[in-house]
């Protein structure tokens, strides 16, 4: 079974190097929305494939750190990144460039990796990410599975190479998320009270 949950943001970006010549060399924001699915083959003490309330942690807090703020891809121009970082507050540094494409690979990548560290106490089942779809705009969008995440000709995913400004980081419920993900600690949902007996 799967389900959906859904996230908006308002982001700002240049994608270099594609043919559309207003994405490729003028900042432009849109309002993004994600649509992470997730799959599962049981469910919890709820009946449920994971709790949507549950998403609303570190899953929300990452993709919210995207929310007014602009993105750029590390390999771009030196001068244009610094430019990023005098003037926006709010500011993600990308191993990738931000194509839709691209947004839809590390979300996946960094859902994922919440959800690996995560201990669930409801008696949830093998929950994993199934896919990943990111609206640009309200005519298009990407939309990821884990193979597309594993392919290294689509680029290197790797936590390290993802950097989030301080503003962003300060405004995530824990300032320390990131680092903890780096560092492959663990996150914990909340403890589930029965009140109808539960077997199993
Ligand atoms: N495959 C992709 N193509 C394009 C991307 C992308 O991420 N992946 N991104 C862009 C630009 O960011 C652009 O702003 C969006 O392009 P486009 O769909 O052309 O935008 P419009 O709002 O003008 O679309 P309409 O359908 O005309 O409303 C370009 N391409």
């Amino acid at each position: 079974m799967l389900i959906r949950k859904l996230f908006k943001f308002e982001n700002a970006h240049i994608v270099r190097n594609c043919t559309s010549d207003r994405c490729r060399r003028s900042i432009h924001g849109h309002s993004y929305q994600v649509e992470l699915i997730l799959e599962a083959h049981r469910l919890d003490h709820g009946q449920m494939v994971y709790d949507f309330g549950l998403l609303k942690g570190q899953i929300r807090d990452i993709i919210d750190s995207f929310d007014h703020a602009i993105c750029f891809w590390n390999q771009d121009d030196e001068g244009y990144i610094a430019s990023c970082k005098q003037y926006s507050a709010r500011w993600i540094s990308l191993p990738v460039s931000p194509s839709a494409e691209q947004f839809s690979r590390f979300f996946f990548f960094l859902a994922d990796t919440i959800l690996r560290q995560t201990i669930t106490h409801n008696g949830e089942g093998d929950v994993t990410v199934h896919s990943v779809i990111v609206h640009e705009t309200a005519t298009g969008y990407a939309q990821c599975f884990r193979a597309d995440v594993e392919n290294e000709q689509m680029g290197l995913l790797k936590l390290q190479d993802f950097e989030f400004s301080e503003q962003v980081q300060i405004e995530w419920a824990d300032p320390q998320m990131f680092e903890k993900m780096k560092q492959g600690l663990t996150f914990e949902n909340p403890l589930v009270e029965h009140s109808v007996r539960v077997d199993g």
